[in-house]
């Protein structure tokens, strides 16, 4: 029996990231993988397939509506391939996902394909094809990720009433794609869609889109998706989703208790993910749950078990690729005896619309809540000569400083490339600078990212440059 000095079960971009660390580190390690290729969600059938169908669906809405403002034309019709589409998506995925086998043979990292289940606290079972193998790890991460989650009322049928994994594999563009839950995936995906020619629609059961982040960001990505076509129903609760031949029948009750009927050929559902802890036998180890299906973890990422570790979208915390690396590799460093610390309050959030949105730290609600004492700088987008050259004029960057001491408490943008603009927040936030200090330091002209220094101004003394 091969004997590890750690194991982890999971090769999502939490658990690739820890074994990288681990073997750093000196630490013998194995990645345990139950399908054929690595990466997890965000590789197979997450953020990389849906960023490379963003990026396409986005060259095809240019070329349709705005290449003849840019003075190109184009003779003929301009026709979408979307078999072609999905083949380069899926070349993007395979090519990333060989990415990280290479990664783990550069980094001397067993790869076990097969199902990781305990057997007890230091031996895992590896399962693949009705064969067993048994590792013995003296450590093990729990990287097992999270699945698309469901309302107990809706019969996913995997083909017209479809979860995100799904819809990046369809074979035909929907007439009208209903999507349930105007959160990240329902809003990424439905822009897909609809730039590829679909009605859509989209029912949210809060008041707002994006409900987690700053409400500025979701009041102006609603004013311009709806711009771009895509319909939208708010307080709005989903009460059956019925399937009838090619004809997906959705009611529901508005926000004055009205039902509502709505017909499409496809529905999205996209009401957030669950953690994903099927077949690991964790009870066979000791490791506890918690009531909403998550590994329980103290704040060194510890579960119960002293041994056993768990990161990512199976333990509490935003669902993020990047917020699993990051605990990924605090476990590893933890585990070599070091102290790493992880300031959650710092993990940006995303989403890959376009414009897009990013933020970080505190939004507004969270500061009214809290009690803090706060001042406001923002500035948009269509102010900027770069927006104007571009012609990407929608958006605004919006600071949140403490009132009294001017350190930047929040950060919330929306527009071109701000989802790559927030590292300059967070950068910011991460060494406690005051919205002035940002406001003083040289921004390239003509950037999208003038538009932080201007805000900052804005924030700090209320004079912007430019407005
Ligand atoms: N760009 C990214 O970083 C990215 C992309 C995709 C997914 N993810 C992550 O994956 C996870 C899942 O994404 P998601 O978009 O499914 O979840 P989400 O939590 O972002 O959004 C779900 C939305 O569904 C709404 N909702 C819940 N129940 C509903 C109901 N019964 N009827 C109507 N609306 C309802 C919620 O209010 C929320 O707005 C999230 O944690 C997200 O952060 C991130």
């Amino acid at each position: 029996m091969s004997t590890y000095d750690v194991a982890v079960i999971g090769s999502g971009p939490g658990g690739y990231v820890a074994a990288i660390r681990c073997a750093q580190l000196g630490m013998k390690t194995a990645i345990i993988e139950k399908y054929s290729t690595l990466g997890g969600t965000c590789l197979n059938v997450g953020c990389i397939p849906s960023k490379a169908l963003l990026d396409s669906s986005h060259h095809y809405h240019d070329a349709i509506k705005h290449f003849e403002e840019h003075g190109i034309e184009i003779p003929g019709e301009v026709k979408l391939n979307l078999e072609k589409m999905m083949e380069r998506k899926s070349s993007v995925v395979s090519q990333t996902c060989d990415g990280v086998k290479f990664l783990m043979d550069k980094n001397k990292i067993d790869v076990y394909e097969g199902l990781g289940s305990f057997k007890d606290k230091t031996h895992i079972n590896i399962e693949k094809d009705g064969e067993t193998k048994t590792i013995e790890a003296k450590k093990t991460i729990i990287a097992t990720g999270s699945k698309p989650a469901n309302l107990p009322f809706i019969e996913l049928d995997k083909e017209r009433v479809i979860t995100s994994t799904e819809a990046l594999t369809l074979k035909e563009v929907p007439k009208h794609m209903i999507v349930i839950g105007g959160g990240v995936i329902g809003l990424e995906l439905g822009q897909v869609y609809r730039r590829l020619g679909a009605e859509v629609t989209v029912v949210e059961f809060l008041d707002r889109i994006i409900p987690t982040m700053d409400s500025a960001l979701s009041k102006e990505l609603q004013k311009v998706l709806k711009k771009q076509g895509v319909k939208f129903h708010l307080s709005t609760k989903v009460k059956s989703v019925e399937r009838n031949g090619d004809e997906i029948i959705i009611k529901a009750d508005d926000k004055k208790d009205k039902e509502i009927e709505l017909k499409g050929d496809y529905c999205l559902v996209s009401v957030g993910r669950r953690p994903y802890t099927d077949g690991l036998n964790a009870d066979a180890a000791g490791v506890e749950l918690d009531d909403k299906g998550r590994v329980k973890v103290n704040d060194h990422l510890q579960t119960n078990v002293d041994n056993i570790y768990a990161i990512g979208d199976v333990v509490r915390g935003a669902m993020l690729a990047h917020k699993a690396e990051e605990e990924g590799t605090m476990v590893a460093e933890l585990i070599a005896g070091q102290k790493p610390h992880i300031d959650y309050n710092l993990i940006p959030g995303v989403v890959y619309t376009w414009p897009e949105v990013a933020s970080v730290g505190k939004t507004e609600e969270q500061l009214k809540e809290e009690g803090v004492k706060y001042k406001e700088g923002k500035f948009p987008m269509r102010a900027l000569g770069r927006s104007r050259a571009s012609g990407d004029i929608d958006g605004l960057v919006k600071i949140l400083a403490d009132e009294k001491t001017d350190e930047v408490l929040g950060v919330h943008m929306i527009g071109a490339r701000t989802a790559d603009l927030i590292a300059e927040a967070v950068t910011a936030m991460e060494f406690r600078a005051s919205a002035e200090d940002i406001s003083r330091m040289s921004h390239a002209h003509p950037t999208y990212a003038e538009a932080v220094k201007e805000a900052a101004l804005a924030a700090t003394e209320n004079r912007p440059l430019h407005i």
